[in-house]
């Protein structure tokens, strides 16, 4: 990780590149870049002038010398719209030497349930923590390379770009101040980040920072109601893990749901610890929406299998809620058979960790996006060249049943 802005000003780019350095160069800055070395960089134009004066006043500003720049937050009043295709373009060029993306499709599901509202496209996704990747994870057979910050943050951005989700649930975020909250505000997101009290991240040597979850909902489209940050407790003690939980009003449809984020512990060994933490996250649930009158998607890396008693408390919970993936199924009632796939040097591991729950009664899942193939994935697994993170993301189309005081 160290100074990865430096790695741009150094990598001699061409005025041609200036969009590429526009809208990711700046937000990789380290605290300690020289401020000869912004201006020189910056001197391209008058939208990279714009961004200069909003990057000279986080890092000049009294915060900044204070807290580490995970913690800073450009205004995003000074941070110029960008045009997702002008994006994915640049972050293509960034990615020229590798090879090109896998294709997944989205499977249609309810295509015979007419909708008046476009609908609400949730993306999940465990996007792998840079410092964990690097440090903590041991990913025998992927290679270092694979795991450069400079690319693989353009792999994740590919990734989000290529599905455009309404409602991004992310886990293991730890590059949201300088990577995720600038760059999506710009896309039009408006972001929440909670990272983990004691997160593993800050044992590795160069880290970024706490990792921890994301939420980012496209400001177009809803209007936050409600938000709330939960650290998530255990028989009553409070845990590392943490969740999001925010109400959104649609802005077509003038309806409210309720979207969560969580990331429950890991490792096996923890299966009660993780069964206490989802009943913590029900009874949270169970307060924000009411009673089930609110709809709810709760999105996360559950960390366990559909054995698992934290999954059966999440299928039997009086919130009504079902697991958008099974829908995938040839019966609709077996989850994918992983969402997860890598290799460590206790051996394979192959797992579905990963869920979109859904009230089932309130919304209708029109489509999902395919997994990836064991094929796709090939021999060495995740993360890889072609895949940034060891887990899939997973992708859904909602929509409102037609019935507003329908059972939930
Ligand atoms: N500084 C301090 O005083 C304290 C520090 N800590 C730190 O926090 C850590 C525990 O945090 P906690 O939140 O409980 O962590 P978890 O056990 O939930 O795991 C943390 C991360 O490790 C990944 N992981 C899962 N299995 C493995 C594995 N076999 N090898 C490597 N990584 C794996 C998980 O990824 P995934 O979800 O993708 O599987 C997850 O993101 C401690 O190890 C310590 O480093 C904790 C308390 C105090
Ligand atoms: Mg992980």
């Amino acid at each position: 990780m160290g100074s990865p802005g430096l790695q741009f000003v150094g990598s001699g780019l061409k005025p041609s590149r200036s969009n590429l350095f526009c809208s990711l160069f700046p937000l990789s800055l380290s605290p300690d870049l020289p401020g000869a070395c912004i201006k020189a960089a910056c001197s391209m134009g008058t939208g990279t002038s714009r961004l200069y004066s909003a990057l000279a006043k986080t890092l000049n500003s009294s915060a900044a010398s204070q807290h580490p720049e995970y913690l800073v937050s450009p205004d995003p009043e000074h941070l110029e719209p960008i045009d997702p295709k002008e994006l994915l373009e640049e972050c293509r060029a960034v990615l020229h030497t590798r090879p090109p993306r896998f294709q997944r499709d989205f499977v249609d599901l309810r295509t015979d349930c007419p909708s008046t509202h476009p609908p609400i496209r949730v993306m999940q996704w465990n996007i792998l923590a840079q410092a964990l990747g690097e440090g903590k994870d041991n990913f025998v057979q992927c290679p270092v390379e694979a795991l450069k910050w400079e690319e693989r943050k353009c792999l994740i951005l590919e990734e989000i770009l290529a599905y455009q989700p309404d409602i991004l649930c992310l886990q293991e975020v730890d590059h949201y101040f300088d990577t995720f909250q600038p760059l999506l505000s710009r896309l039009g997101y408006q972001g929440t980040f909670f990272p983990k009290p004691w997160s593993p991240c800050l044992d590795v040597e160069h880290n970024n920072g706490p990792d921890g979850c994301a939420l980012f909902f496209l400001q177009n489209r809803f209007k936050l109601v409600n938000s709330a940050n939960i650290r998530l407790t255990a028989m009553t003690l409070k845990t590392n893990q943490v969740a999001i939980a925010q109400t959104l009003e649609c802005k077509e449809s003038g309806r409210q749901f309720c979207i969560a984020v969580t990331h429950l512990k890991a490792r096996t060994g923890w299966e009660r610890f993780r069964s206490a933490q989802g009943c913590d996250l029900l009874q949270n649930l169970q307060n924000i929406t009411q009673g089930a009158k609110i709809p709810l998607i709760v999105c996360g890396d559950f960390n366990a299998e559909p054995t698992e008693e934290v999954y059966k408390h999440f299928a039997s919970s009086s919130l009504n809620l079902n697991s958008a993936y099974k829908l995938l199924s040839a019966d609709g009632q077996s989850e994918p058979p992983y969402t997860t796939w890598k290799i460590r040097t206790s051996g394979e591991c192959r797992h579905t960790l990963d869920y979109i729950w859904y009230s089932k009664h309130a919304l209708n899942v029109r489509s999902a996006l395919d997994l990836l193939t064991e094929e796709q994935i090939g021999p060495n697994r995740l993360p890889s060249f072609n895949y940034p993170s060891d887990h899939l993301s997973l992708v859904c189309d909602f929509s409102f049943t037609e019935e507003p005081d329908g059972l939930l």
